[in-house]
């Protein structure tokens, strides 16, 4: 099990520590597994309308616990593609967990899936993403 901490230095909108509008979220996961997740309670400026959150910010938010899968494993790349199914709204009054997972990697393409979920376990999102690794020779 390994945790990422936001770091000063890093202006992420999700994970640093030096973004003053940032989410400064800590990710936890297994290297070996190829997972990540988190857990917190969404701000309100994440807001859509009435009590959800913008379905931009859930497309963020998938994004982000997709990329950490790497970086637990100490990999660096970007998002080639990110289709998302919004199931569920996320509501803004409770927390929510974000996961991901590694489905499999060919060389550099890396496939990942993540979810939303509500603290009763509910799926809100799920997303399949392929990210493109520049540190990676295998
Ligand atoms: C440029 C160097 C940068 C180095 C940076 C290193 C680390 C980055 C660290 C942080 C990134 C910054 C901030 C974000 C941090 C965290 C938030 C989460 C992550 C993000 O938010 S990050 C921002 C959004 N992201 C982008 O800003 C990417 C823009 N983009 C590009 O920069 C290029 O797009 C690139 C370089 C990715 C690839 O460019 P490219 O020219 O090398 O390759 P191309 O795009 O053509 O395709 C590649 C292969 O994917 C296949 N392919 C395509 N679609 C497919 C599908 N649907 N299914 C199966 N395969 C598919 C093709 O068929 C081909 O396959 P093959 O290689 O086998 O031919």
């Amino acid at each position: 099990m390994k945790t990422l901490a936001p770091k000063t230095g890093n202006s992420c909108f999700g994970c640093g520590a030096d973004n003053p509008l940032g989410l400064k979220l800590t990710f936890h996961g297994d290297p070996e597994k190829g997972t990540a997740w988190t857990e917190f309670l969404p701000p309100h400026f994440l807001a859509g309308g009435a009590n959800m959150m913008h379905g931009g910010f859930i497309a963020l938010l998938l994004d982000e616990v997709s990329s950490k899968v790497l970086s637990m494993q100490g990999k660096r790349g970007v998002t080639r593609n990110l289709e998302i199914s919004y199931q569920k709204p996320v509501n803004l009054s409770g927390p929510v967990r974000l996961e991901g997972s590694l489905i499999r990697h060919e060389g550099r393409k890396h496939f990942i899936k993540a979810r939303i979920l509500n603290p009763g376990g509910d799926v809100l999102a799920e997303s399949e993403a392929l990210f493109l690794v520049f540190n990676t020779s295998s």
